[in-house]
């Protein structure tokens, strides 16, 4: 049994059948990708998965708890969180002040904009957003606004904010989409520390073929709405229901 099992998920756009019969299970843990080529579903599974979509069958449970019915807040609250494809940062913030806000979240039970200006009293809360910006190497940028950092750098930002909070399970949804090989490498890396540093199970949705052999433990392969194969990087590579995914597609 995974930390999460997806069965039978389908969901519909109007006459469009954007997931058909979705079954998986992603081992606590782990490191699971889900590749396809563009219009898979890739992205509605992840909505489904973190409660912005309700899918019109099937289940989802996490942790031996269904998800399916929870508001995006609730779910987070479960120990699921997501890095957006476009980084969901306070652009006029400072890094440091990023990471704080979901700990007064998770602290609160809301958002608290105010909470700065009592910032001297919540020592505990700065020493964790220091520590986490430590971890993600941005550590020389606490003072920074957010709007004025590089794309990757905003994307490790997304991340912290993220990580702070503990999840048991990451979503990450094509993290290093629009970088540049030094930066994906990095991202790499990142990733990699991050897993070996703590319990955590990562799903990944990601194009570039070098991030999902380099951190992926299972891969999902999912084609018109619906998983074709699932195995081991090893025995997808060159594996012909993934030539037959991609066919005639521009990346992958
Ligand atoms: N809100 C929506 N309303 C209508 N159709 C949608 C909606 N969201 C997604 N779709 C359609 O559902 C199908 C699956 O889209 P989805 O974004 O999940 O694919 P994807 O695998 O993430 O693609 P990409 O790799 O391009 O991001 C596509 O045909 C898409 O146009």
């Amino acid at each position: 049994m995974g930390i999460l099992e997806v069965k039978n998920v389908g969901k519909r756009f109007g006459g469009l059948q954007a997931l058909g019969d979705v079954n998986l299970s992603v081992a606590e843990n782990t490191v699971h990708a889900i590749i396809g080529p563009n219009g898979a579903g890739k992205s509605t599974l992840l909505n489904v998965l973190v409660g912005k979509l309700i899918p019109d069958t099937g289940s989802v449970m996490f942790d031996g708890q269904s998800v399916l019915g929870r508001k995006p807040h609730e779910i987070n609250q479960m120990g699921i969180s997501r890095v957006f494809q476009t980084p969901e940062i306070f652009s006029d913030l400072t890094v440091l002040e990023n990471v704080m806000i979901p700990c007064f979240a998770k602290r609160d039970g809301a958002y608290r904009m105010h909470a700065f200006e009592t910032v001297e009293d919540e020592v505990d809360i700065v020493q964790k957003a220091e520590q986490m910006l430590l971890d993600v190497n941005m550590q020389d940028k606490l003072r920074m606004t957010a709007s004025s950092l590089s794309r990757g750098d905003k994307r490790r930002l997304e991340m912290a904010m993220c990580l702070v909070q503990e999840p048991r399970l990451l979503l990450l949804d094509e993290p290093t989409a629009g970088m540049a090989r030094a930066d994906t490498n990095n991202t790499i890396d990142l990733l990699k520390e991050i897993k070996d540093s703590r319990d955590i199970t990562m799903a990944i949705i990601e194009h570039d073929m070098h991030v999902v052999f380099s951190l992926a433990e299972r891969i999902t392969v999912l084609a018109q709405g619906t998983p074709l194969v699932e195995d081991t990087p090893e025995n997808i590579k060159g594996h012909p229901k993934v030539q037959e995914a991609y066919l005639g597609q521009a990346h992958g």
